[in-house]
Parts: C-alpha cells; structure tokens; sequence
C-alpha cells in the first residue's frame, strides 16, 4: 500500500501542473510565460528530422512454434485466450493485430492444431500472452488441464463466423464460457462477432443482436445469468478488429481509471476535442478520454500513425547508434479540410498520443505542447511508479498483476479518483 501512496503523489504532483496551467491558459497576460516557449522550443515541432523506424519495429518475431509450458516462464503475464470453432478467424486476429500481417495474406494460414503462445510485451503498458487454441479443442480430453488454463486467464475472447451458421458455435461458447467461470470467475468474456465484411448493415445488427438474445438465454438457462458477456462486431478488413482488442486488452490495463483522468484533464485544458493514447505497433488504444469513441475518429487516428510510420521509415536519418527512430522528437501534425487538426507526439517508445481539435484552438500551440509535456511526465510516473512495485511480491517486473492458479492475486488497481485525491492534497 505504501507503493501506491507514493504513486499517487507522483502522479498528483503532474496532475496539479495540468491543472495549474488552467490558470495560465485562461490568462492571455501568461501565455506568454518563458516556460512555455521553452517548452516548446523543447517539445519540438516536427522538425523535418523524423528518422526512421528500425526494420525490427514490432513485438518480435511470431512464436508460432512454441508450445505452452507454463513451468518454462518465469513469470506469468496476464493471458488472453482465443477460442472458437475451426476456421472462425482466430489466428487471422491475433496476425493481423500483433504480427502486421496484412488481412489478404491469412488467406494462406493453416490451421492451428495445438494451443500457440505469443508474448506481447515489447510496449510498457501492453503485457501480457495471447494462446491461440485449435478449434477442434475437447474440454473433455484428460489432457486439457482447465485448471491451469483458465486460471491465470485475464480474458476470453471467443470468435465467432457470422458468415457461417452459428448455432453450434453458440453450444460452444456456453460450454466454454461455463467451464471457465467455475474455474476462475474473474476472467472477462469477450464475444467477436467476426467476419461481418460480408454481411449488410442491417443483417449486421440482426446478427449481433440474435447471437446477443441466444448466448445470454443459454447461460440464464443452464443457471449462470450472473455472467456478463461483451459483444464485438469485427473484421480484420476494417478498423474494428482493432477496435475491440482496444476494449479487450484495456480491461487487463490496472492503471486504465488514472490513464483516462489524465486524458481528460489534458483535453479539457487545452481545448481538445479527442485524444487517444496509442501503442503504436499495434494501433490499439490503450485510453482515451471518456468522451465517446467514434469510429471514424478512431480510424483518422489510425491512418496518422501509419502516415508516421511510412514517412519516418522511408524518409528519416537512420542513425547507427540508435536506430529506434520513434523518438521524443517524433510528433506530426495534419490540417484536415474540415478545419479539424490531427495533432501525433510520442510519450515513450511504444505509446504515441494522438489528439484530434479544432483548427482555431491549435493557435494555442504553445499552451498544449506545455501541457502535453505534463501529460507525459505524469504517464512517466505511472510507469516509474510500477517499476517501484518491482520487489512487491503481487506484481511482476512489468508492474503487471501476477496471476496464479484459480485467482488474480496481484490485482492492484490505482483508485479511479486518485488523481483527484491527489491533486486536492
Ligand atoms: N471475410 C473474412 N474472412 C476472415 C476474417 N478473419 C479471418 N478470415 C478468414 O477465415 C479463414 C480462417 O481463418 P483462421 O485464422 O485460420 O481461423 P482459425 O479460427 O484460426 O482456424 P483454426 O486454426 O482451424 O481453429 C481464413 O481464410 C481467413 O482469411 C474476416 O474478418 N473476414
């Protein structure tokens, strides 16, 4: 506990510096503070130096090969289970997300035959292990140790083909998600409706609604009600594969209430309408502000990232030394024709903050790169908060909770309000 006393006042001390400089930004006599041009000068424009991203710019090569061994890893990250039947887009989704594998090529994949692991955890906030399960797999085999499985699962994602018929998929998803629950409680139930490039807008919200209606009456009827299940449209065609692992992979994030109260005091002191804080190999957005997201803004910010990525690559002074090129100096900005702004900074080596605003607001230029250096100095904190946790038995050197056997034990949460408990004292 006293490891989250002295996050709090870390993170707090940030905090009160963005809400400190309300009182700068409402004052034009101090916009003209020396701190802020410095800051700027520092914050840096983008100056025409992007350097490139290194060839290796990713999560590492795909284990494909690695069998799960629970006794071989250290530690145990936070894992996340893809389950279904045989040919729902399992694989395709984990490829396509983590691996950049482009949509047309999972044309080619064959199917999975034994339980695949795949660590993420190149970015700071995005750790955990993905297990990619054949479909064919029988609960009901000896060899299926669920205990082992389930128990240290943070989530189950269970894809469903809406092109096909998907009523024995539902049989699958109540086993599933019943043998699960009575093992670990705890894990969050993810539904991908998948494969919806094919189908109509219409058939669309038929679909999810009738899979909805079905799932939920099959668990209040074999007496599980209490368990909550979420639903995702998606397709690795469009954005909204990566919008829902977004939503997935946010849920394990501990420190996710004080990410987005952070984004909300930055947005709201400097007049910005949306902002997201992204990892940047994978474009899921690990917190955004808590206003809605829509999806178009969703894939505006997408698309800069790429932008980014393409130019710096193509066109940025590699650096032997150093060849990571996403640096503090990384920022970009784009002027839409709609009088919107699109506004990249980097935060660290694997989080970017994109910003959407209003042309006129962006006059304040120097007022935002002030407050965004704030933003990144308290999201620092955070991590150099966890890192502290480091010899806390209940998290493991990633700050991420340890989980083990049939419980999260080391779930530890930073309170939604502590950022303001912080900046009150
Ligand atoms: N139209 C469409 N096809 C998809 C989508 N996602 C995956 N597919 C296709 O579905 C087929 C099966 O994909 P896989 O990823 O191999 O399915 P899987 O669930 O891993 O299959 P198993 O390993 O046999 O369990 C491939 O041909 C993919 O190209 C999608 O969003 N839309």
């Amino acid at each position: 506990m006293e490891c989250l006393t002295d996050i709090a006042c870390e993170v707090g001390e940030s905090v009160d510096r963005l809400l400190g400089y309300v009182h700068i930004a409402n004052n034009p006599i101090n916009f003209d503070c020396p701190q802020s041009y410095q800051d700027e000068e520092e914050g840096g424009a983008f100056d025409g130096h992007a350097s490139s991203f290194p060839k290796d710019f990713g999560y590492g090569a795909f284990d494909g090969e690695h069998d799960v061994n629970l006794s071989s890893s250290g530690e145990q990250k936070p894992r996340i289970l893809l389950m279904g039947l045989r040919r729902s887009g399992k694989s395709s989704i984990q490829k396509v997300v983590f691996h950049k594998m482009s949509p047309n090529e999972t044309l080619f994949l064959e199917s999975t035959n034994k339980i695949v692991k795949d660590d993420i955890n190149n970015s700071s906030f995005v750790q955990f292990q993905i297990w990619d399960f054949p479909g064919q797999i029988d609960f009901f085999d000896s060899s299926f140790d669920s205990d082992m499985i389930f128990g240290g699962c943070g989530a189950l994602v269970f894809v469903i083909d809406a092109q096909d018929d998907y009523m024995e998929a539902l049989n699958k998803l109540n086993l599933t998600v019943t043998k699960a629950y009575k093992v670990n409680p705890n894990i969050k139930f993810e539904v991908f409706i998948h494969k919806v490039d094919g189908l109509g807008d219409d058939f669309k919200m038929e679909s999810q609604r009738d899979i909805h209606q079905r799932a939920t009456d099959d668990l209040a009827d074999s007496g599980y009600d209490q368990i909550h299940l979420s639903f995702h449209l998606t397709s690795i065609y469009d954005h909204s594969i990566f919008e829902a692992f977004s939503k997935v992979v946010q849920k394990l994030i501990p420190q996710l209430p004080a990410l987005e109260n952070l984004l909300n005091i930055l947005n709201t002191n400097s007049a910005i309408e949306k902002s997201f804080l992204f990892d940047v190999v994978s474009k899921i957005y690990i917190a955004t502000d808590s206003t809605p997201v829509d999806m178009q803004s969703y894939e505006l910010c997408c698309d800069m990232i790429d932008v980014v990525i393409d130019v710096s690559w193509i066109y940025g002074v590699k650096e032997e030394q150093d060849p990571a090129a996403f640096d503090e100096q990384s920022s970009s900005l784009i002027k839409l024709n709609n009088g919107t702004v699109l506004y990249l900074r980097e935060v660290n080596k694997f989080l970017a903050l994109v910003c959407i605003l209003r042309e006129d607001n962006f006059d304040h230029k120097g007022i935002i790169d002030y407050n965004f250096l704030c933003f990144r100095e308290a999201i620092q904190q955070v991590f150099e908060l966890r890192n502290k946790c480091q010899g806390n038995p209940l998290t493991n050197s990633a700050g991420s909770p340890i989980v083990n056997g049939n419980n999260i034990i080391g779930d530890r949460h930073i309170s939604p309000t502590l950022t303001d408990e912080l900046a009150s004292k």
